[in-house]
């Protein structure tokens, strides 16, 4: 029974609780969470993790006149939740429901929109700088994991805020993980922070209050007056247990990070996944390719497990090398190592390797290096939505010069497109999708020539030039339509370069050309081609095909498909109507 919960709507009615009922809300609430994320799954552990925090801030501070920022925003649950989402919370990460993160389009408390991590203390001085600018008077928090605030970005926005007098509090939630074990020397030495006046926050220029128990009420609002008493930026260290409250989750924090469906009174966890994903087969590949050639170093930043690097990483350590949450760094440390001698597979999320486009521009193409980028979830990766959408990665490197981009439609184009990537002696993308991969017959890896397209069906009528998964779906609704005699399908593991005598052969050959990719349209792949065509005079139709110019918001990657007109039905249809 959420006898307490289910009475707030707005966190004034949170403030008008005495303080004794606030042990019973945090209860409610991970009831609350549990039950909801057991059927509609999330980012479970962090957001257990700050139930005690969420209620203290809301109950002390005049939110959302006073400005809080989530950093990443996968621990935001409780805060939506006392702040008027509750009856919508079991839409959570669902089509038209809430997002999984604070939008600023959702609520005027979710002052800044997070998902990326190590955003919010350079958001929370921006907001700090324009009050002081405005004259408005009002307190700032940013609240930031441990592992997040090792990242370049945070430590630039500390280095800065240490310099000005702005009235900003900056609540460093540490649970001792991100979301594999968090990585280097800040980890091991916040735990040394206790009681320490003088440290690396003080150094940098602001005032240090802490460490307490971020479970505990008590030690959160005495924390709270003491930040007020203080003029100027400040730190305050808490200690919180990702997964709090409930066993399992504290226990193998890293499984329970965001478990997927699960029984809340078993803890079972369901295995919805059946069949093979590109996921599991870039693990197994790199694997072999890590035994096979002592060169090889796979690289991630923070993202071990997601990444499916655990197995290669338990069999060789020293060349699986978790960065931790540093994207720009995973870069650029790729860059020195291909200057060595050794082959680094740079193994990193389309989202997250946004943050890092100059390092790729300046540290690795400009000089030409053998860097290969492994970049997973590339297209819509669903129910995280907007933030973490891998669609614009075509784009911002198809224009990158020695850059080679690829994208496989199959298992054995996967295999052999890393196979492939230690010889070249140049900058190498492969991007693929988080989804099931067509499997192949034999798992042998074949050396393949760059930049050749292959044809799948020779009809007569008009060509369809794809990339990625697309094609191999395409293929599919061919066949099942009978559709071999009238469309020529070719597809494009290479979208550069580009096989541009195979696209002056189809350019005679047909009037009609349609080009479809799991990417922005702008830019990419199908603007690849146009930009061939228009080089070479083409009279005939050509039609883009991919994403609009957009952001679009989270949902199923199937009901996304259905949204912009690329799922297997509309494909169908479209195709129809050309013939
Ligand atoms: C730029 C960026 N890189 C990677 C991620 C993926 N990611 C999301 S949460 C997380 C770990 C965050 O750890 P921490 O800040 O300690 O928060 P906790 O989950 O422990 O509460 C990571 C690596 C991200 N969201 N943004
Ligand atoms: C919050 C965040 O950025 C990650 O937890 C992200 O949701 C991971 O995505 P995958 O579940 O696809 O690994
Ligand atoms: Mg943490």
């Amino acid at each position: 029974m959420n006898n307490i919960l289910s009475k707030i709507s707005h966190p004034k009615q949170l403030r008008a609780l005495d303080t004794t009922q606030l042990t019973a809300l945090a209860y409610e609430m991970r009831e609350f969470i549990l039950d909801t994320l057991s059927v509609k799954p999330g980012h479970l552990g962090a957001s257990l993790g700050v139930v005690e925090l969420t209620i203290a801030l809301h109950y002390y501070y005049n939110t959302p006149e006073d400005l809080l920022i989530w950093d990443v925003g996968h621990q935001s649950y409780p805060h939506k939740i006392l702040t008027g989402r509750q009856q919508l919370f079991d839409s959570l990460r669902q089509k038209n429901g809430i997002s999984g993160f604070p939008s600023r389009t959702e609520s005027e408390f979710d002052t800044f929109g997070t998902g990326h991590s190590s955003t919010s203390v350079s958001a929370i001085v921006g907001m700090a700088t324009a009050d002081k600018i405005n004259q408005i008077n009002r307190k700032h928090i940013a609240i930031i994991g441990d592992a997040s605030i090792t990242s370049g970005m945070s430590l630039e926005a500390l280095n800065h805020l240490g310099s000005t007098d702005l009235d900003v509090l900056i609540i460093l939630n540490d649970n001792n993980i991100g979301i594999d074990d968090s990585v280097g020397g800040l980890k091991k030495y916040f735990k040394s922070l206790e009681n320490q006046t003088e440290n690396i926050f003080t150094n940098f220029g602001l005032n240090f209050i802490g460490t307490i128990d971020g479970h505990n009420f008590e030690e959160l609002f005495s924390a709270f007056d003491k930040a007020n008493s203080i003029k100027g930026p400040k730190v305050l260290h808490i200690k919180t247990i990702k997964g709090k409250g409930y066993d399992l989750a504290e226990i193998d924090q890293v499984k329970w990070h965001a478990p997927g469906l699960f029984n809340k009174l078993t803890g079972e966890i369901s295995q919805s996944k059946s069949s093979t994903t590109y996921q599991d087969i870039f693990g197994e590949t790199l694997l072999d390719l890590l035994k096979n050639n002592s060169k090889i170093v796979a690289i991630t930043p923070a993202m071990l497990t997601g990444s499916s690097l655990i197995k290669s990483r338990n069999q060789f350590p020293d060349r699986v090398i978790d960065v931790g949450i540093a994207e720009q760094h995973a870069v650029t440390f790729a860059a020195g190592l291909a200057t060595q001698n050794t082959v680094p597979y740079c193994v990193i999320y389309s989202t997250f390797l946004q943050r890092a486009y100059d390092q790729v521009i300046h540290d690795i193409a400009l000089q030409n290096l053998h860097v290969v980028f492994c970049i997973d979830r590339a297209g819509f990766v669903g129910t995280d939505g907007a933030t973490h959408h891998g669609i614009f990665d075509i784009s911002f490197l198809r224009e990158v010069p020695n850059m080679i981009v690829s994208s496989p439609r199959n298992e054995k184009d996967f295999r052999n497109l890393l196979y492939t990537a230690q010889f070249t002696k140049q900058p190498f993308a492969i991007r693929y999708p988080k989804n099931e991969i067509p499997l192949s017959p034999d798992s042998t890896y074949e050396k393949i020539e760059i930049g050749k397209s292959e044809i799948i069906f020779e009809g007569n009528k008009l060509a369809i030039l794809s990339t990625g998964l697309i094609s191999s779906r395409i293929e599919k609704i061919i066949e099942q339509n009978n559709l071999q005699d009238k469309i020529a399908l070719i597809d494009f593991p290479f979208i550069k370069p580009l096989d541009e005598s195979r696209l002056k052969a189809i350019s005679l050959k047909y009037d009609t050309i349609l080009t479809f990719e799991d990417g922005i349209k702008k830019g990419g792949f199908g603007s690849g081609v146009l930009e061939f065509l228009n080089s070479i005079h083409y009279k005939g139709n050509t039609t883009i095909n991919g994403y609009p110019d957009e952001f679009i918001e989270h949902a199923s990657i199937k009901e996304l498909e259905e949204m912009v007109g690329l799922d297997d039905l509309s494909i169908l249809q479209m195709i129809l109507n050309y013939l």
